[in-house]
């Protein structure tokens, strides 16, 4: 019988992107309110500077700064007011050496002025004197003109991934469309003669679907467009036809089910009868998901996940993951936390485990509870905030030692 001849993730993850190098996704421009979460597709940069203009900080007084050098409640300085600055309006002051005005927060500064004193330090004696009842230190609550962005200044990089206050800068800018990466295409089906949608009663021996739900969402999260689901029986020309048509409109193809060696496991084979390369993995060194096969067919991404719920998450979030990063560019590293073991856990030599864990805070430090399970038992993913990797060689890992939790 055939071995399943296995790679470690590493290796896997490198042959993965030798194989799809030269494959890339098209730009598309779109409105920066879709924009959430998307790759950006060029260097970008800004044709202004933000602010505009020097402007203050605070509610206060425009000052020149070393007219306050010296002034305490006790001993004030006393400048003459020589005005008000009007919000989101230009002011014509320029201050001279004694004098200050009246600025809002946001407001524009009068030439000359270097500091804003808040007016909780200051007293209005009359209509021509503020007396100042603190010294400030030059630039003290102001913005200076391109304090925040320079014009010219490149301000997010091709393949960063915009986030809630990457768009407000980005409009800030006066950008309000943008240069983003296509969303990768991908179809999720589900193979196996058990399987029902969610909706059917089940029979005996027959399950509902979650594979299809749960990778379908996951791609989701990763910006990528499900553009198709299917449940397919366990038969050869059936999934020949469903993935033949999958390949007309996706960039990527999830199957989960059928990865194995029963007798009716036949996504392996299936996928080298579509063309050439056909399946250039079949086999992790790790658990779960060590049945994971990848193939290439006329530039499409095809991946048979382990049917079982867990190991096929796993393996989206350790290996699809990384490629759906690599199709369009994202730069991103993967997050982690740190934490300390609550226990030892065993492990077998040999295989990267992965293993689901919850997280509790004790004397603000992270403790890492593992969530045992079985790889069909899906709720063991759902009681947990993330995953820990044990590496290939180690025969486990112990009580109170440092680990790298990966949050879902
Ligand atoms: N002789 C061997 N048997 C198995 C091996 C092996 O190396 N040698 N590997 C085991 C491992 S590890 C895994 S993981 C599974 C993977 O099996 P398949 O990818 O062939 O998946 P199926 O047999 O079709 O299903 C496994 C399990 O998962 C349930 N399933 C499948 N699809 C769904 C779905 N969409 N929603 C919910 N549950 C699903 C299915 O009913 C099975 O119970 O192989 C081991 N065997
Ligand atoms: O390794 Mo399989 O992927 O758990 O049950």
């Amino acid at each position: 019988m055939e071995l399943l001849n296995t790679l470690t993730m590493k290796e896997a993850q490198q042959k993965l992107k030798e194989y799809f190098e030269d494959i890339r996704l098209e730009q598309e421009e779109i409105s920066i309110l879709d924009a959430l979460d998307r790759i950006i597709w060029q260097d970008v940069y800004s044709t202004i500077n933000v602010p505009e203009f020097n402007r203050s900080t605070v509610d206060g007084y425009a000052v020149i700064s070393k007219d306050t050098f010296g002034a305490s409640e006790s001993l004030p300085s006393f400048l003459k007011n020589v005005g008000e600055v009007e919000m989101g309006a230009p002011t014509k002051i320029t201050l001279r050496s004694g004098e200050c005005c009246y600025v809002p927060t946001g407001g524009m500064l009068p030439e000359n002025c270097d500091g804003v004193v808040m007016v909780e330090y200051t007293e209005v004696l009359d209509d021509d004197t503020v007396c100042i009842q603190t010294a400030i230190a030059p630039k003290e609550n102001i913005l200076q003109l391109g304090e925040d962005i320079a014009e010219g200044q490149v301000v997010f990089n091709r393949g960063h991934k915009l986030r809630s206050q990457d768009i407000g800068v980005l409009a800030g800018m006066g950008l309000t469309r943008i240069k983003v990466y296509r969303k990768p295409k991908v179809s999720i089906i589900s193979t196996g003669d058990e399987i029902v949608s969610p909706e059917e009663e089940v029979k005996p021996g027959q399950i509902k679907d979650m594979n299809t739900y749960s990778l379908a969402t996951a791609v989701m999260k990763d910006s990528c467009e499900v553009v198709a689901m299917a449940v397919v029986k366990d038969d050869f020309g059936l999934l020949e036809d469903t993935l033949r048509n999958s390949m007309e409109v996706s960039d990527v193809i999830l199957v989960s089910g059928g990865s194995s060696m029963g007798t009716k496991d036949v996504t392996k084979d299936v996928i080298n009868a579509l063309g050439e390369p056909g399946v250039f993995i079949h086999g992790l060194a790790v658990k779960p998901g060590k049945p994971t096969i990848v193939g290439k067919v006329n530039n499409k991404i095809i991946f048979g996940l382990p049917g079982q719920p867990v190991s096929a998450l796993v393996i989206y979030q350790t290996l699809v993951r990384y490629l759906i990063k690599h199709l369009y560019g994202d730069k991103g590293l993967i997050p982690y936390i740190t934490g300390e073991l609550a226990v030892n856990i065993a492990s077998a030599p040999g295989r990267e485990h992965y293993v689901m864990v919850n997280i509790s805070q004790e004397n603000e430090k992270n403790v890492i509870f593992p969530v045992h399970g079985k790889s069909g038992l899906l709720t063991m993913m759902t009681k947990s905030v993330g995953y820990i990797k044990i590496d290939t060689n180690q025969e486990g890992l112990i009580k109170g030692q440092t680990v790298k939790v990966y949050l879902f």
